[in-house]
């Protein structure tokens, strides 16, 4: 313990104390990412109000997060009727909430449901924080960040360079899968992965890899690696066999996604990070996943792509139909409006 208190004291005064300053929300703040998450939040130096929301379970994980020794205060919200207390204010809102998948489901299959989820809460953010900046986890991703940014835009309020949905997962997989290949901590190891955040429209370029694939690495070794950082959630969700997906690994991308935001509001930029926004990136997909610069105002930057392989550039094309499907269908459930 004394160790532990002497490392602390050095890495505080290796890192001076950052401002308290930002509030975040959390929407499904009680389910398996949002409970992770919200205790991997409340370590976040730069949150100074931490609202868990949830249409179930908040006042208990809140009253246990409460009691982390950290500066973040926390308070729980539970059910719509107080969900314009959680969000007003907000800086950034963090949603999960949703359904997630089971064996022989794809994330389209909780577009019934999580389409619905996702449409109220961004009502309700355009209603009580329209100049929050806005990450979604809930999936399907490729779907539910199109559905936001037409109910944002249908409000007036919709501000595309602080619109994301959360692809952070696929870009720690490829970090853990590519590190452990070449004998590197995952730190030292930098993969983008660009797309979409659904089997093949996850596009890893492993090409740009840092450090680079071994030469003794085959052509088939190479697309075995892409094959499996696409079915990585596939592989996660046939694991735990029924119960749930990746909930720890998602809790900490979205933790790592969350630091590079509120670092970029901070003005400690610039930031580097990949999400999937809307963007003129690609030509004929309103939306893809980029490396973006990420400064006080949100996405100041989309950056280029780099250079594909042939592989890439193959996969690259063949994604196309099915991400503007995706696209579309999240666009017209919102022009649909709501089952009457
Ligand atoms: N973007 C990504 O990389 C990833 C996305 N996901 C997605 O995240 C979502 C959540 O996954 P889990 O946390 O494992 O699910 P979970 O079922 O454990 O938790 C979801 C939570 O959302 C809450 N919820 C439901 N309706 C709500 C509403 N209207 N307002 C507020 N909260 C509501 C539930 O009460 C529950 O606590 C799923 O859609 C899953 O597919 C999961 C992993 C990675
Ligand atoms: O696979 C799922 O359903 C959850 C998810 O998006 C992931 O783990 O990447």
């Amino acid at each position: 313990m004394a160790a532990l208190n002497r490392i602390q004291k050095i890495a505080s005064h290796l890192d001076p104390p950052k401002p308290f300053k930002f509030k975040v929300a959390l929407l499904g703040a009680a389910g398996g990412i949002g409970q992770p998450l919200s205790m991997l939040l409340k370590m976040s130096p730069y949150i100074s109000e931490l609202s868990l929301y949830d249409v179930a379970n908040t006042p208990g994980v809140a009253a246990d997060v409460s009691h982390m020794s950290t500066a973040a205060r926390v308070k729980g919200y539970l059910g719509p009727d107080q969900l314009p207390a959680a969000l007003a204010g907000s800086n950034l809102v963090i949603i999960p909430a949703g359904v997630p998948r089971k064996p022989g489901m794809t994330r389209d299959d909780l577009f019934n449901i999580n389409a619905g989820i996702v449409r109220t809460l961004a009502e309700a953010i355009a209603a009580h924080c329209p100049n929050a900046w806005v990450a979604i986890i809930s999936n399907p991703v490729n779907s539910t960040v199109p559905i936001a940014a037409e109910v944002l835009q249908r409000a007036g309020v919709l501000n595309p360079a602080r619109l994301f949905g959360v692809t952070t997962l696929d870009v720690v997989r490829a970090e853990a899968f590519l590190g452990e290949i070449v004998g590197a901590d995952p730190r030292d190891v930098s993969v983008p992965v660009v797309g979409g955040h659904a089997g093949i429209t996850i596009l890893p370029l492993l090409s740009q890899a840092r450090p680079p694939l071994p030469a003794s690495v085959t052509a088939e070794q190479r697309k075995a690696l892409m094959t499996r950082i696409q079915d990585a959630g596939t592989e996660v969700v046939q694991a735990k066999a029924g119960a749930g997906s990746a909930t720890l690994s998602m809790a900490y991308a979205a933790a790592r996604f969350a630091d590079s935001c509120l670092r970029a509001m901070s003005g400690e930029g610039p930031v580097t990070e990949y999400a999937y926004v809307r963007s003129s990136a690609v030509q004929g997909l309103p939306y893809f996943s980029s490396p973006l610069r990420l400064g006080r105002s949100g996405v100041e930057e989309v950056l280029p792509l780099g250079p594909m392989d042939a592989l890439e550039s193959e996969n690259f094309e063949a994604m196309k139909a099915e991400l503007l499907g995706s696209i579309k269908k999240g666009e017209e459930f919102v022009a649909r409006g709501p089952a009457k």
